[in-house]
Formats: C-alpha cells, sequence, structure tokens
C-alpha cells in the first residue's frame, strides 16, 4: 500500500501545488476542501499523515484537531499557516498538531516535515519511488535548540516554533513563569540565526534601577548626568548585528518602552544627553514572566509595543506540564554535576522518581536543577541511587532564610498550603498522563486505570 497524504486546503492552486510535490515523491494524495470533508476522509481513507491548512470556509482546521484528540485517532498532522500568523501555529501545536509549515514553502521542505513526524511517529510508511529527504532541510538540521532538553508535546511546540522563528528577522516575545527556560529559548533562537555570529546582548530590566535603564539600553555622552564621566556605548550599539534579549520587560518603565518602540519601527535611537540619531541593525527578543494582557490593562505595558513584539510568541510551559520531562532533566542534571561531587550518584530510585514525577515544581527548572544539585552535594557519601528522602531534605532546603525551618512542623498557613482541592489534583494527575503518553487517551486511561471515556467526559466539561 502506497503512502496516502490528505490533503485539507480550500485554495485550489495551493492544493495542486501541495498534490504536485508529495505524487513527484510517490505518494498517494487525497484533496479535499472543507474541515467535514476532511473528517470523512480521514475515516474513510485512513491516511498516514495529513496537511491541514487552518483557515477553513467551514470553520478553523483547530476543530478537526480537536476532533482527533476526542476521538483518540492518532493520524499525524501538519498545520499550515500564513505568514503572520505564527500564533494559530501555536494554537495549533497546542491542539496536537505534529508539526506546522509556514507559507510559502519548498516542496523538499513539505517532505522533510513529513518525513520527520514519520520518524517521531515510529511510523514508516511504504512509499515507492519517493526521494529520501534531505537531511539540510530538516527541521533539526539547523537546531542547535539540543540544550533545551525536553520531549514531551509542549516542549516540541515550543522547538518547532523557535526553529521556525529562528531563521527570520521577526521580534519575540517569550512569556512563561519564573525558571522556564526563557533565556535558554532566546540563546536557542539567537543561535539558530544568521545573527548567530555576532553576539546576543543580555539586559535584565528588573535588575537596573530604572533611572539607569536607558543609558543600559542606549548608552550616554560624557556630562549627560552625574557620574556620566565619559562617552560610553549601550546594549543596542553592542549587539549591531546581532540579537538585544530584553528579560524582564514588564519591568521596564513605560517612557523607555516608547523608545525600544521607535528602535524597533525605524531601528534608530539616541544615546542619553545626545540629540544624534544613531542607527543600530539588532533582532529583538524580550521576555516576561507577567501576563502581557494584564500588563497592558495595567498600563504598565505599551500595546503597541506588545505587538510590535509579539511577531512570534514563544510561551514556556511550566515544568509541571511536561511530563516525563522531568526525569529526563533530572537524569541529564545529574550528570552534569556528578563531576563535582566525585561521581557518587548513578540515579534515581524508584521512589525518588515518583517524588520527582509529583512535586509541581513552582520554580520550574531552574528549582528541579537546584534541588538535584543540592541533593547530590548533601549526599555525597551516600549511596549511589538518589532516594526521595534525600530529595525531600534537598526540597525542604529550597528558599527557607532559617535552616532550621526544614526540620520544623509545618504551620497552619503552611499546611493549608499544601492541601489542594481533589478536582485540581485529579485534573493534574489526568493532564500529566496525557502529556507522557504524547496527548495519547487510551494510554493515559490505561496508566491511570480509568475508562478513556472519563478523560473525554473530564476534558469537554473543562473546555465548557
Ligand atoms: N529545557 C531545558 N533544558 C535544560 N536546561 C534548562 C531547560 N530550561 C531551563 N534550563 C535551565 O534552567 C535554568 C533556568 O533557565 P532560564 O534562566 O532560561 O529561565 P527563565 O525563564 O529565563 O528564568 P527567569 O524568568 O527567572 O529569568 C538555567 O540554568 C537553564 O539552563
Amino acid at each position: 500500500m502506497k503512502t496516502t497524504v490528505l490533503i485539507i486546503e480550500d485554495s485550489p492552486s495551493m492544493a495542486r501545488t501541495y498534490d504536485g510535490f508529495l505524487r513527484r515523491a510517490g505518494m498517494e494524495t487525497v484533496v479535499v476542501e472543507t474541515c467535514a470533508a476532511g473528517i470523512d476522509e480521514i475515516e474513510r481513507a485512513e491516511p498516514h499523515a495529513v496537511l491541514l491548512d487552518l483557515h477553513l470556509p467551514d470553520g478553523s482546521g483547530l476543530k478537526l484537531l480537536r476532533w482527533l484528540q476526542k476521538e483518540g485517532r492518532d493520524v499525524p498532522v501538519i498545520a499550515i499557516t500564513a505568514n503572520g500568523s505564527m500564533g494559530t501555529a501555536v494554537e495549533a501545536m497546542r491542539e496536537g498538531a505534529s508539526d506546522f509549515l509556514v507559507k510559502p514553502f519548498s516542496g523538499p521542505k513539505m517532505i522533510a516535515a513529513l518525513e520527520q513526524v514519520w520518524v517521531r511517529t515510529g511510523e514508516k510508511p511504504n512509499r515507492s519511488g519517493s526521494a529520501p529527504a534531505n537531511p539540510a532541510t530538516r527541521p533539526e538540521a539547523a537546531t542547535s535548540s539540543s540544550a533545551m532538553l525536553g520531549s514531551s508535546l509542549p516542549m516540541k511546540a515550543v522547538q518547532r516554533i523557535i526553529e521556525a522563528a529562528a531563521p527570520t528577522d521577526a521580534s519575540v516575545l517569550i512569556t512563561g513563569e519564573s525558571g522556564t527556560g526563557k533565556e535558554l529559548a532566546a540563546e536557542a533562537i539567537h543561535q539558530n540565526s544568521a545573527r548567530s555570529g555576532r553576539p546576543m546582548v543580555i539586559l535584565n530590566c528588573a535588575a537596573i534601577s530604572p533611572n539607569m535603564l536607558e543609558s543600559e539600553v542606549f548608552g550616554h555622552v560624557k556630562g549627560a548626568f552625574t557620574g556620566a564621566v565619559a562617552d560610553r556605548e549601550g546594549a543596542a550599539e553592542r549587539a549591531h548585528g546581532g540579537t538585544l534579549f530584553l528579560d524582564e520587560l514588564g519591568e521596564m518603565e513605560i517612557g523607555l518602552q516608547a523608545k525600544i518602540l521607535r528602535l524597533l519601527q525605524s531601528g534608530t535611537y539616541m544615546r542619553v544627553g545626545e540629540s544624534k540619531e544613531r542607527r543600530a541593525d539588532i533582532r529583538i527578543i524580550a521576555a516576561t514572566n507577567r501576563d502581557p494582557k494584564h500588563a497592558i490593562a495595567e498600563g504598565r505595558l505599551r500595546e503597541d509595543l506588545y505587538f510590535r513584539l509579539n511577531v512570534v510568541p514563544v510561551v514556556m510551559p511550566p515544568l509541571r506540564e511536561r511530563g516525563s520531562d522531568i526525569i529526563l532533566l533530572a537524569e541529564e542534571f545529574l550528570r552534569r554535576f556528578s563531576k563535582e561531587t566525585g561521581g557518587a550518584h548513578t540515579g534515581f530510585d524508584e521512589g525518588a522518581r515518583a517524588m520527582l514525577a509529583s512535586h509541581t515544581w513552582p520554580g520550574n527548572v531552574r528549582e528541579l536543577l537546584n534541588t538535584v544539585r543540592r541533593t547530590m552535594i548533601l549526599t555525597a557519601t551516600g549511596g549511589s541511587l538518589v532516594t526521595a528522602e534525600d530529595l525531600s531534605a534537598a526540597l525542604r532546603l529550597d528558599g527557607v532564610g532559617d535552616p532550621s525551618a526544614p526540620f520544623a512542623a509545618p504551620s497552619a498557613k503552611e499546611a493549608t498550603a499544601v492541601v489542594e482541592p481533589l478536582h485540581v489534583i485529579e485534573r493534574r494527575a489526568i493532564e500529566r498522563a496525557l502529556a507522557v503518553t504524547e496527548g495519547n487517551i487510551q494510554e493515559a486511561a490505561r496508566l491511570l486505570e480509568i475508562n478513556p471515556s472519563t478523560i473525554y467526559r473530564k476534558r469537554t466539561a473543562w473546555a465548557g
């Protein structure tokens, strides 16, 4: 049986183009124009993959993705989105798409994306007359986001977005809780861009006093303010040809935000105390751990700057939503720090694994990294396998100013803080099982020892 790809695309000329790419690569195709017809064909033709345009006459392609999830069908879907609608692509990845392509794209890129999802899903459909995928066009070929570990569905989505956005010069806004890896994501974008030969200059807006921030960004001239004893270049100048990463953008004062907007729009700026206009060729990546919409509503973030930066939104998922990545990261950190602690530890025992998986990690990857490191230091002379007890001792030490506190009984306030309503625990357990099984409802239900229909029912209730 030949490989069959279902194309759901309402533009006849685009559909013909995709059809040509796939047939020349030796695949069978079925072409339909609407979501509804797509659902019929998935049931009838059982395709090996679906190419799904997200803008369809009978609604968004997201509808079809939700249907697939609801039915527990695991046919890989590659979402197709128009240039500039990266937000929709991100949403499609969250709704279960395996990958996405941004129009316009080449035939080899489309074939490479398909090959890639088949490699990931372990399916190798039989295909006659197909040219092997060109490795140079494969998504991984360009990536150095390997430093950003993770193979859970939400992290794969982030990695794909980074890979797609990196080679463009588009501004990127990275949001996510503290410690989720926003800076690491910015580095991955810079390293995968044509600007990687030039520096990425990092400015943490929260760490610099508001009255010095402008001079740090744009530089100053001698005498501009008390203490300005000589001309000084700013981050914008140092980042020329490269990337400027504005961390904690939400902390930047609103007046300075207007100047950043001008830099983005016209590539120009002025040093503090100077009226000469200077030019800088920089890409701006910004990050914030605040919700930008709230910050706008509260008047702390300029809406026009938000829209100008948010060309590519990257949302870093909290660690608690990354399923099996928690263990993967913990093991990597164990290897990383084993030299420092004399190589005494070889892994985590069963209890420690269960604990790593069930902790909610409010400090995200940073907290996990610190916990593993601290555990290794505290137990350097202990057994080779880290135990749950070792971990909990290190966790209790986390962020507690008074070293005697870890061993004190929890206060009434602390005790209620760790008790959660049952429905919250239930939802987290289901979401974690779905993350671990990469959205496979049957498998998640098996692990949870419940009926798959319970998961469907709960998810419908949450969506409503
Ligand atoms: N996916 C990952 N793989 C490996 N290491 C990671 C990953 N994500 C984060 N880290 C590590 O966790 C630590 C925190 O990451 P990072 O500083 O990028 O987070 P952040 O979101 O920018 O934090 P903050 O909001 O506090 O600035 C760093 O040491 C980073 O190297």
